[in-house]
């Protein structure tokens, strides 16, 4: 590709980015956009350095500076020019508490950090039970340090607003590239569990529609990478604007979430979080705190990006414009939006097929992606046509009642497809609507 055609391209992606996102800061949010894209770019380079070297080619320039971390075997600082504090003193602190980014061979996250970013750890900073394939003699159960906390409203307040915190960047190439995997010396944390954690994880965070796509392998990788780790209620689990460490799956227990000090969400068993700074690699953007005893399941970042984060920023992407037009949903935040895509299916049926038949058990809602359906009752025929948009199948979920009426495809149909615990924990506010439009009731 030309020098031309590369700035084409990224003058297309900002734009792109830039009216998505309709930012109030213009300037910052380009010079955002290209400092992240500049990270990113020099990280990915990085990783292919050992074979450029082979193949005898030059990646980088040889500044001294360069130069100089190459001989200490790290990685080099790609310095944010508007940097207010020194990214070579924050590196040497970050590769000191964070063993596992080192020995996972993934640079830590800090090295390639934005100048907006916290310069404050997290009192609930994890320390990994294990790291690299090395099997420990663990019971895999890691308690957060109750120590630490220093009081549930104290430490939502204490939560600083970031210039940053909510800007999200893309996606970094790093770790969508499938050609680079397996070949930079990663390798997932291996824990060992107790039978009893076994039984607990297949009876819960298994079930998660985040991992019901993954093969076979993918799953297992997943599993045997996630820690146990108690939040005892009050526990600050992440704070606003630090980096991304860990991601969480709930077991037990509510997780509330503030953002700039104001409560935004909380989440219960069967939910997850802390994927958002994981996925852009942007600062924490809320703050979680444990508003009753929790038991987490924490997965690190480097095997998110690596497993679930392809899979779970393509649903987000796909279904974003879809979800946003459907009124039913105007309620629902963005975030909650993008939630809900995650828990998303999509499923097509051709004309004449039945999508639910009256009478049968129910197990999915459905939203109308494109085509037409009626929808017919046994004793009075159609009783209704559905069209882009429209949503069926809510009232054997709401009621635990069998389905009321068949609806059938008139056209090619697709449809969007939400499993009950989905229905259940995502709708939020929308479930209150479908009841008051009950068709059965009017
Ligand atoms: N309204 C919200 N806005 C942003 N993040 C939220 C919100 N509600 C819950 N969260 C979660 O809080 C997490 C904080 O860390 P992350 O930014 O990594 O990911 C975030 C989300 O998973
Ligand atoms: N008049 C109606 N009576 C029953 N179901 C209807 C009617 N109009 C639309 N429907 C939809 O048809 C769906 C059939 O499955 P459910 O009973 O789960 O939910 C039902 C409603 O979403």
């Amino acid at each position: 590709m030309s020098n031309f055609q590369q700035y084409t391209l990224e003058l297309e992606e900002l734009d792109r980015q830039f009216k998505t996102q309709n930012p109030t800061d213009v300037l910052q949010f380009c010079y955002n956009y290209f400092g992240n894209r500049l990270q990113q770019q020099r990280q990915y380079l990085w990783s292919q350095k050992q074979k450029a070297d082979t193949l005898g080619l030059t990646l980088f320039p040889s500044t001294d500076e360069i130069a100089r971390d190459v001989q200490r075997k790290s990685v080099p600082q790609f310095k944010n020019t508007l940097s207010d504090n020194d990214p070579h003193t924050k590196h040497q602190t970050l590769e000191s508490e964070d063993p596992q980014a080192k020995s996972s061979g993934e640079p830590s996250a800090g090295l390639f950090k934005t100048s907006f970013e916290s310069s404050q750890a997290s009192p609930f900073h994890t320390s990994a039970s294990s790291s690299g394939a090395a099997l420990s003699p663990t019971d895999g159960s890691q308690p957060f340090n109750s120590t630490n906390y220093s009081g549930f409203a104290a430490s939502a307040a204490k939560s600083t607003m970031r210039i940053n915190a909510n800007r999200r960047t893309s996606v970094s190439a790093e770790t969508l590239n499938p050609e680079t995997f397996g070949e930079d010396g990663w390798k997932p944390p291996v824990h060992q569990f107790t039978s009893e954690q076994l039984q607990r994880l297949n009876a819960s965070v298994v079930k998660n529609f985040l991992f019901s796509q993954l093969d076979e392998d993918s799953l297992k990788t997943i599993i045997f990478a996630l820690e146990e780790k108690r939040a005892p209620q009050g526990t600050e689990i992440i704070r606003q604007g630090d980096e991304g460490d860990f991601f969480y799956v709930v077991e037990k227990g509510t997780v509330d979430f503030f953002v700039n000090g104001q409560k935004v969400n909380s989440s219960g068993p069967g939910s997850s979080f802390g994927e958002l700074a994981l996925m852009y690699n942007s600062p924490r953007a809320a703050t979680a705190i444990a508003q009753s005893d929790c038991i987490l399941w924490a997965l690190d970042r480097m095997t998110f990006r690596r497993i679930l984060l392809e899979g779970t920023s393509k649903k987000r992407s796909m279904y974003e414009n879809f979800l946003k037009e459907i009124p039913l949903l105007k309620s629902l935040s963005s975030y909650e939006r993008s939630k809900l895509a995650d828990a998303l299916n999509s499923e097509v049926y051709a004309v004449g097929q039945n999508v639910v038949t009256e009478g049968e058990a129910g197990e999915n809602f459905y939203f109308i992606e494109s085509g037409t359906a009626d929808v017919i009752k046994s004793d009075e025929g159609v009783v209704s046509k559905l069209n882009k948009g429209d949503y069926f199948g809510e009232l054997a979920l709401l009621y635990d009642s069998p389905r009321k009426a068949t609806v059938k495809a008139t056209s090619p149909l697709k449809v969007v497809t939400l499993g009950k615990s989905g229905f259940q924990r995502l709708l939020g506010p929308a479930v209150d609507v479908l009841k008051l439009q009950d068709p059965t009731k009017h």
